[in-house]
């Protein structure tokens, strides 16, 4: 029988790479505790042979690509159970922990949600007591739950909800009811045939009036013979672009009743004569969101760090034409233009990732402060997620499909798992908040903060250069500390033309909302511009400080993709930066003007050209089959790929 030969190309990469490839696997994976939790997992994973298709999922039918993802959902999610159980330690909601142990199976798992949501939103938003009753039930899946909060009408506008729960103080339940077509709940996962609870998002009113949103943990399925209640409609809303197993339904309520105490009751409450208690702040109801938009910032790292390897190897390995006649094909890595593609990619992966997790640190200590009835830091916060959330979904989906289209026609085949990658990037970018209206709540923040730095006012970290950028001058060399500057005053100056904007179609005789309408291009433009900057500003700062404790030749390469990264995005940018000029800001004598005199100090541009020709790559492959992890890297006169 033929035996799996390892390509010889990529056997001759693999020999060449220049550092320790445990440690970078350890750096990666947050530690060497990490490391080992990782392949424990894998190991686990590995030899669980149900969990690989005998046949391709593609040619399966709906039903059985539903009961074959059920299955492997299952399998996954008793192994992260034992696991969990075994491990303390193992966090997993800690970035990509859980996710990434659903995801070893290729199909996207109908129980995500209820991981993913269900679970986080009772741990986020239940009282003590209504914890001790279904807490454990969901973490060993004696129950199966989803988010329902979407509408066939709204998905965005949260208070434009049309679902009711109304309060009957007679018989101490909430009557749920879908008054129209549009308020039946619409894309839930799980809810098509797989959840019997959902968390269901509605209209609070009790003794006539209304109290806005607030969330309410419902049975919808019989927990015996798994059929929907009576005054329950649900159903499955059919096929998608992808997630094609992530199995989201639809669910209508016709006076539906349940008890009082199944409106949760952390924040905000009920009490059984009607009275309503208001919460500490009503934006509390939108916790969830928060925490999976802050996830998804590492998880769409993940996603991408798995297509850049796929690309990678295939680099390495595919030769395509003959520029020199009668030499051997060449590897297309060899190709600038491929390197070009490829490699930023790759940055990027290890970009997010840092950024992930340093936006996850800022969430756990938001959540430590809200248990202390601190909610200073919630606005910056929930600004920080929602433009990381938006950037990062979207870069990540955006690479993946440059990652794709690097392979040619076999990027195109199933089996070559971009499909499936993109898939679930490409949701991403949509759901958790959609990528325009994140950027725009992200805006409202930079907006208040804008006028504040006016004043004078110290900010909050992220966007205090607003006020000391008069100080800190950008000094226009070639270093990644400049750029980083440079991208501040790049969002300094979009922060401002926007509100500039603002002001000049209020002063035209608009009205605030229409002015914030008429300038919303120029908003969502400022938001990309302060979240790149925190993105390059995170992963240069992050770098330098791990490569302080890490190996030299590994903080070389390391160093050099986050040097890569800045470069790329001056480049991308550089006319924001041609804008910016190295005067001090003032409100009055701001203004943009261009670089585009002949003797234009910025070395940045023609720094960058001489990066990308001697730019070393660094792959990350996380390989299950060979439950190593494995890496690549690459310099450009030895056109060689380490392991990878
Ligand atoms: C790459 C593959 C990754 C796959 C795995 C991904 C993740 C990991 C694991 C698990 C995830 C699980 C499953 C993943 C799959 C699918 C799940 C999808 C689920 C969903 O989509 S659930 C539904 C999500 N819906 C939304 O996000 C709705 C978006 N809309 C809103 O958030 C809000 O309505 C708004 C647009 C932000 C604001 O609306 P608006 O009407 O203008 O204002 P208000 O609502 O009145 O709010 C104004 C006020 O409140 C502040 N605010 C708003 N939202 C928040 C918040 N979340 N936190 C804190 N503060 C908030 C806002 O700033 C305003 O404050 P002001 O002081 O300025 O007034
Ligand atoms: C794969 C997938 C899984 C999902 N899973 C779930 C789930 O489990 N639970 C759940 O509750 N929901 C889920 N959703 C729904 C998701 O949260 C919504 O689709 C998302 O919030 C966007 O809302 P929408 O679809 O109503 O789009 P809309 O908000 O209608 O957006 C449509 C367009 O209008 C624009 N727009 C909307 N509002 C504004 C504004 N104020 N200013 C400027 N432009 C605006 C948007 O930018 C966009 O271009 C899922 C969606 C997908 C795709």
């Amino acid at each position: 029988m033929a035996v799996n030969k390892v390509n010889e190309d990529l056997l001759r990469e693999r020999a060449r790479y220049t550092f320790n490839i445990e440690e970078l696997t350890n750096f990666i994976d947050g530690g060497e505790e990490g490391t080992r939790n990782r392949r424990e997992v894998e190991d686990m994973v590995i030899h669980v042979k149900e969990l690989h298709d005998e046949v391709p999922e593609d040619y399966l039918s709906h039903k059985e690509r539903y009961e074959n993802a059920v299955k492997k959902g299952c399998i996954l999610i008793d192994l992260l159970k034992e696991h969990v159980l075994r491990h303390s330690s193992f966090d997993a909601y800690k970035p990509s922990n859980m996710y990434r142990v659903l995801s070893m199976a290729k199909e996207v798992s109908p129980v995500l949600l209820h991981m993913g949501m269900f679970v986080p939103t009772i741990f986020g938003q239940a009282s003590a007591e209504q914890q001790e009753e279904w807490l454990h039930k969901a973490l060993m899946l004696e129950i199966i739950g989803t988010y329902a909060q979407t509408e066939l009408g709204h998905g965005t506008f949260l208070r434009g909800l049309e679902t009711t729960a109304t309060y009957d103080p007679s018989t101490e339940e909430f009557v749920l009811h879908s008054p129209t077509l549009t308020s039946y709940k619409w894309w839930p996962g799980g809810l098509g045939q797989t959840a019997n609870h959902c968390i269901v998002v509605a209209q609070l009113y009790s003794r006539e009036k209304c109290y806005g949103v607030h969330a309410f943990l419902v049975q919808i399925r019989d927990s015996e013979t798994h059929m929907p209640l009576p005054g329950i409609k649900v159903g499955d809303i059919g096929p998608k672009l992808g997630f094609q197993t992530a199995n989201n339904g639809f669910l209508g309520f016709d006076h539906f009743r349940i008890p009082r105490k199944n409106m949760l009751m952390r924040n905000a409450q009920v009490l059984k004569d009607g009275r309503y208690v208001k919460s500490k702040s009503d934006k509390l109801t939108y916790g969830t969101m928060m925490l999976v938009r802050v996830m998804i910032v590492s998880d769409a790292a993940y996603e991408l760090s798995r297509a850049a390897t796929i690309a990678a190897r295939y680099s390495a390995v595919r030769r395509q034409s003959m520029p020199r006649p009668g030499q051997p094909e060449p590897q297309i890595l060899d190709y600038v233009t491929q390197q070009h593609k490829v490699f930023i990619a790759i940055a990027t992966s290890h970009a997010l990732r840092l950024t992930g997790g340093w936006l996850w640190d800022a969430y756990s200590s938001l959540t430590h402060d809200l248990d202390q009835g601190n909610l200073d830091q919630l606005p910056e916060l929930h600004a920080l997620a929602c433009c990381l959330k938006a950037i990062s979904s979207r870069d990540s989906n955006s690479l993946v499909e440059q990652c794709r289209m690097s392979c040619g026609g076999h990027g195109y085949m199933s089996s070559s798992n971009f499909p499936t990658i993109y898939g679930a990037t490409a949701a991403t970018v949509t759901y958790e908040g959609e990528y325009t209206v994140m950027l725009l709540q992200t805006a409202r923040y930079l907006m208040k903060a804008w006028k504040e730095a006016l004043g004078g006012i110290v900010l909050t970290p992220t966007v205090a250069y607003m006020v000391t950028y008069n100080k800190a001058k950008p000094a226009w060399v070639n270093t990644p500390e400049a750029i980083i500057q440079g991208f501040h005053a790049v969002a300094v100056g979009k922060v401002k033309e926007a509100a500039d904007g603002i002001e000049y179609h209020q002063n035209s005789g608009k009205d605030y909302e229409d002015a914030w309408n008429a300038a919303s291009v120029m908003l969502v433009k400022a938001s990309e511009c302060y979240c790149r900057a925190i993105i390059c500003e995170t992963f240069w700062k992050e770098i330098q400080k791990h490569s302080r404790s890490m190996s030299r030749n590994l903080a070389v390469v390391l160093q050099q993709l986050s040097e890569l990264y800045l470069s790329y995005w001056v480049l991308e940018r550089s006319g924001d930066f041609f804008q910016v000029r190295t005067v001090p800001l003032t409100r009055t004598k701001f203004e943009f003007v261009s670089f585009a005199s002949p003797k234009c100090h910025c070395q940045m541009c023609t720094g960058f050209v001489a990066h990308i020709t001697s730019v070393v790559v660094l792959a990350v492959q996380v390989s299950i089959q060979n439950l190593t992890l494995t890496f690549c890297t690459r310099k450009r006169n030895e056109f060689d790929i380490g392991s990878c």
